[in-house]
Order: C-alpha cells, then sequence, then structure tokens
C-alpha cells in the first residue's frame, strides 16, 4: 500500500494587530486580525525534519514587527508585503497566503474612536514565484428594504406552505468577495473598496426585487459595471426573514407593519457574478 502526503500548508491564524500612529495629537487606528498560511517543501516536515519549517511564532513576531517598521496601511497594500516577504526570504516556502479583516472603527476625537456599524473589510493575498493574486471583500454588511420586494410563483408541492408575498421586508447580511483582474492596475485598495461597496448597496437599494436570487445578481452586475479593475464577484446573502405577525386575536389588522424578525433557519442564497471575457482564477479562492 503506498501512501503519500496530499495538499498541506500551515501558518498562525487570526493574529490580533493594533496599530496606532501617534504622529502629533491626531491619533489614527487601525485594527485587523492577520492569519498566515504557507506552504511548499514541507514533505520532511511531515516526517518529524523541522529543518525547513518557520515556525508559526515567528510568522506571528513578522507580522507585528512588519507593522512597526513599515506601518499598516490598506489590508492588501500589507498583506502583499508580509506574504512576498515570506517566499522571498524561505527557501522551502514557495506559496504564501495572507488572509486580513479589518475591524472599523469611526473617529470620536483626536485620540478617541468607537467600534463602528461599518462592514469588516477584508483581503485575501496570494503569492507564489512571481505572481500576487489579490481578493478583497468585506461582511456584516446588513441592509433591509421594508418595501419593494414580492416573492411568489415558486414551485409548490405537497410540503409548500408558504404565502405568496406582494410586500415584504428584504434584509440581508451581505458577505462579498471580489477578485481583482491584475494587482497594482486600476484605483487605490481604498477607492475600489468604497466603489464596490457603494454598488452592492446602490442595487439593494435600487433594485425592486422578487427573490433574493435576482437581487444578487443585480448587486454582482452593478460592482462589475462600476469597478472594471475587478474580475468576479462571489456574494452570500442569508435571507434575514420578517414574519408578519398575527394581530387578529387581538381584534388588530396587521397592514405590513408587526413583524418577527427571526435569526433561524435562515434562507441561504450564494451566487458568483463575472465578466463573460475574465481569465480564470489563478488559484482557488
Ligand atoms: O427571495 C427568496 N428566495 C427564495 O428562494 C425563497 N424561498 C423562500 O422560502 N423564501 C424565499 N425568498
Amino acid at each position: 500500500m503506498a501512501i503519500t502526503l496530499g495538499a498541506n500548508r500551515y501558518g498562525k491564524a487570526e493574529v490580533r494587530l493594533v496599530r496606532v500612529v501617534r504622529d502629533g495629537p491626531r491619533h489614527e487606528l487601525r485594527d485587523l486580525t492577520v492569519s498566515v498560511a504557507l506552504a511548499g517543501d514541507l514533505a520532511a516536515a511531515h516526517e518529524g525534519d523541522n529543518s525547513g519549517v518557520l515556525p508559526t511564532d515567528t510568522q506571528k513576531n513578522t507580522v507585528y514587527a512588519f507593522a512597526k517598521r513599515y506601518g499598516v496601511g490598506e489590508p492588501e497594500a500589507f498583506g502583499l508585503l508580509l506574504a512576498r516577504h515570506f517566499v522571498d526570504t524561505q527557501p522551502t516556502i514557495h506559496w504564501a497566503r495572507v488572509d486580513l479583516a479589518e475591524h472599523p472603527w469611526s473617529r470620536l476625537g483626536p485620540h478617541s474612536f468607537a467600534r463602528d456599524g461599518a462592514p469588516t473589510r477584508h483581503a485575501t493575498v496570494t503569492v507564489t514565484g512571481d505572481a500576487s493574486h489579490v481578493v478583497s471583500g468585506l461582511s456584516g454588511l446588513v441592509l433591509l428594504n421594508t418595501t419593494d420586494s414580492e416573492f411568489h410563483g415558486y414551485v409548490r408541492d405537497g410540503y409548500t406552505t408558504l404565502p405568496e408575498a406582494t410586500d415584504r421586508i428584504l434584509a440581508t447580511e451581505v458577505e462579498a468577495r471580489w477578485r481583482w483582474t491584475e494587482v497594482g492596475s486600476g484605483p487605490s485598495w481604498a477607492s475600489s473598496f468604497q466603489g464596490v461597496r457603494d454598488a452592492l448597496v446602490e442595487a439593494f437599494v435600487e433594485t425592486y426585487s422578487y427573490s433574493l436570487q435576482q437581487t444578487l445578481y443585480a448587486m454582482g452586475s452593478r460592482a462589475l459595471e462600476k469597478q472594471p479593475e475587478i474580475a468576479e464577484v462571489r456574494l452570500v446573502l442569508p435571507n434575514k426573514h420578517h414574519f408578519l405577525v398575527d394581530l387578529a386575536p387581538f381584534g388588530l389588522g396587521n397592514d405590513n407593519e408587526v413583524y418577527v424578525a427571526t435569526d433561524r433557519p435562515y434562507g441561504l442564497i450564494e451566487g458568483t457574478v463575472l465578466r463573460d471575457d475574465a481569465a480564470p482564477a489563478p488559484e482557488a479562492w
């Protein structure tokens, strides 16, 4: 029986990094969770030889040292710096992925901040040899329309009880990831992020929806139309159901005014929207 080592990678997950820039009385703050994963010639490590293993503890230290040495700018840029460093300095490492989640704070004063309702910003950077590949994203963007949403005309079978809706609440918590066509081309990381975020929100607001699936496609399409630097958008949209409460027992009507918001189970609508001529992704993401 021949047994062989399959795909493997290793790294430090969820390094919590807070960087303050104390440049005068007005401080700047960035708050990130950074995960590093490395792969390469690591077969020996799986047989007890650590001579090619850069410890995950060192990877964590590198995150903090780079934060001091180079500052923490846009998550994509900081991730590229780290991933490139691991591939270029470690002979056994040929592939590095750095995953960054930026937790948003809004300013209250020169050195005071409040954790924001803004979405979490994400970046996933992959470096192999000379090539770099970037996926940006967001999560925790909760959106709700109180009307302009219907759901009917669906399949009915012996188990269907759902009443048709001609006017319902549509709510979701957007998780979006989008793949850059070419790293370093087009707008800045920050303005691209803002552009995609705004496009997703605009499409959610402006689409008269017959299903969350239709809204998903409208959101992804709008982001691609507005931001030429991205090739593909993947969306995960939980349907945050709001059901009308039956107030008849109290002698009251309910003209789409009183709802119960439920958290589970929930519909989960997922989809990818991409350009016809998008080059295939060079890496799984
Ligand atoms: O927008 C929706 N899409 C569905 O597929 C679905 N299924 C369901 O029960 N409610 C909804 N709403």
